[in-house]
């Protein structure tokens, strides 16, 4: 089987700074991958060259069987990649449901894609017609989200989804990532170990621009000698 998302060896820099020095990972289709490792070690440059919107000066990306590498990222997003940002990139001026429409490919399916969306994050129902800007950061992770599963990604790259959120709301985004899950790979970058390994299936562990150790996540825990080596 050929992998949905192979990176092989790439090395990645912002101006002269080489950040990303020949990091390969892959994500098989239907597999939920995590991608854990400390502030700073690379992990959201990983996603952004996954994207092309830094693409790798040495490497190469493959996606869906065709090396994309160097390609306009808005062509990897319409293959089938989507990317729910760190910052969650609301309309802050539209409504809940005209930022999910937003994200819609087909422009014929959006009631189906409307509804699709509204049962599986039944919350946002209530939420529909209020301005993205008034909600909370869990309400807005939580379109965010959706605007992903309507996107129709063969693969979504999500970047610190529970970041800022209270822990009942972060176990509302995890239920909601597990719903992408079923329809989507996805490749999650996440600072919280436990809900990480809980989401994921495997783990690749970054460090200084590397992958230091990768893994399953069955029975893996934060205490682990290795691991707490490098995420303390
Ligand atoms: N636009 C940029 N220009 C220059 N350096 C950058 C830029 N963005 C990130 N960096 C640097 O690249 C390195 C890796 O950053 P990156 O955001 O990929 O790390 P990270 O592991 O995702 O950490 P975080 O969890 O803090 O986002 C850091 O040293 C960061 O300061």
């Amino acid at each position: 089987m050929s992998h949905l998302l192979e990176l092989d060896d790439v090395h990645t820099y912002y101006g002269e700074s080489h950040i990303l020095e020949g990091v390969s990972l892959h994500v098989d289709p239907g597999e939920t991958v995590a991608l854990v490792g400390r502030n700073g070690v690379g992990k959201t440059t990983t996603l952004r060259t996954a994207l092309q919107l830094t693409p790798p000066r040495d490497g190469t990306v493959t996606f869906d069987g065709e090396d994309v590498t160097g390609r306009q990222t808005h062509d990897v997003a319409q293959a089938g990649m989507g990317w729910i940002p760190e910052d969650r990139r609301m309309f802050s001026q539209l409504t809940v449901e005209e930022n999910i429409e937003v994200a819609v490919k087909d422009g014929e399916g959006v009631v189906r894609h409307l509804d699709r969306a509204f049962e599986a994050f039944p919350d946002l129902r209530e939420f529909r017609q209020r301005k993205a800007g008034n909600l909370s950061g869990g309400q807005q992770q939580m379109v965010a989200i959706a605007r992903g599963l309507v996107g129709e990604n063969e693969l979504l790259l999500v970047d610190e989804p529970s970041e800022g959120l209270a822990p009942q709301i972060v176990e509302d985004v995890a239920n909601a990532l597990r719903a992408v899950a079923s329809d989507a790979s996805l490749l999650l970058v996440e600072q919280n170990f436990p809900l990480a390994m809980d989401l994921a299936d495997r783990f690749y562990l970054m460090d200084h621009g590397e992958v230091v150790h990768s893994d399953t996540t069955e029975g893996v825990s934060a205490d682990d000698e290795e691991i707490r080596r490098y995420l303390t």
